[in-house]
């Protein structure tokens, strides 16, 4: 379990992560989205004791980071994939860390093989493609065989199978009870992961729940529409108070009424429907218009009232 308590930090007196207060539960991934400067990396960092808060304070089982008695066997975490000497192998790049925390050297051939990296485990790391250099990041989170992971972009410049590799395992260690937190900007990818969602905007927190109700909520109700008669329907619709908009394909998107209206006003008009299906907001679409809302609130200066409020959703 990670706690933080009015998390914050500020630079030269500005605010990178403010009053942030956040549960981060065992035995689910939980995402942390913001947009870029948000204040992800700057919590990260707290939550590892890399940086000291200006306030507040955040835990890790109970105790901060430095009061931990054994961190590696509490918390695994990949901030930066690049930060492994060029000239080691995969495997001495691990024993050196396995060896520095008093780890067992089994260890580090059980991580290699979880991470897939046991057959090039003797190659000099300066050879390694960004996936390779990402699994090995991996393999050091895991190393010893923590109860909490902290990824920052672990998927960052993967291709389509690493990517789906990393979904893979990160499920899996959530389903072993562990505590997941991990940060993506590609939204598609966070949605098939986490189960739960932190949002950060300004160093505030925006949201704080599971990823269905985070959709759920701030859902905007759409149908999808297709007929070959695109004007009489939309002028019926409208006259219903609907918003029609075109979409791809000759399809249009209506707004403001359900989709057993649409087909009723259909039927009754005798307006053939080729398609008429309910759609439900992706991740990408709720989190895009969140945040530009939060962008709004940015450029519109210090003292204005944010469209969304800055508290939990839960
Ligand atoms: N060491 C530092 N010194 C001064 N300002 C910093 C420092 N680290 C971060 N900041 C500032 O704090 C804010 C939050 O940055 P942070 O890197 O935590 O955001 P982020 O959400 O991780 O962004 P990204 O998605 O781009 O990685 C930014 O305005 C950044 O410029």
């Amino acid at each position: 379990m990670i706690e933080a308590m009015d998390l914050t930090k500020s630079y030269g007196g500005r605010p990178a992560v403010d009053r942030l207060s956040f549960r981060v539960r065992p035995g689910a991934v939980t995402g942390f989205l913001g947009p870029n400067g948000a204040g992800k990396s700057t919590t990260m960092r707290l939550i590892l004791g890399l940086d000291a808060p200006t306030g507040g304070r955040v835990m890790i089982n109970g105790r901060p980071y430095g009061a931990l008695p054994a961190p590696l066997r509490e918390v695994g975490a990949l901030l930066d994939a690049k930060a492994v000497h060029s000239g080691r192998s995969a495997y001495h790049h691990l024993l050196w860390l396995a060896r520095s925390n008093g780890l067992a050297r089994r260890r580090v051939d059980e991580v290699l093989e979880r991470v897939g990296l046991a057959s090039v485990a003797r190659k000099r790391t300066r050879g390694f493609s960004l996936g390779m250099g990402q699994r090995l990041g991996l393999a050091a989170a895991l190393l010893g065989d923590p109860g909490i992971l902290i990824l920052d972009e672990p998927v960052n410049g993967l291709d389509t199978e690493g990517i789906r590799w990393i979904r893979t395992l990160l499920k899996g260690l959530a389903a072993e009870g562990r505590t997941v937190l991990l940060s993506s900007h590609l939204m598609s990818e966070m949605e098939l992961t986490a189960d739960h969602l932190i949002v950060i905007g300004r160093g505030r927190l925006l949201a704080d729940t599971t990823m269905r109700d985070f959709i759920d909520r701030n859902s905007r109700a759409v149908t999808l529409v297709r007929t070959p008669d695109t004007a009489r329907l939309r002028t019926a619709l409208e006259e219903r108070g609907a918003l029609v908009h075109p979409h791809e394909a000759g399809a249009w998107l209506v707004s403001g009424l359900t989709a057993a209206t649409i087909g009723k006003i259909a039927t009754e008009q005798r307006i053939e429907l080729h398609e008429l299906a309910p759609r439900t907001s992706s991740l990408e679409e709720v989190y895009t218009q969140m945040t530009e809302a939060a962008v709004e609130y940015r450029a519109s200066g210090e003292g204005s009232v944010p469209r969304i409020r800055a508290e939990t959703m839960s």
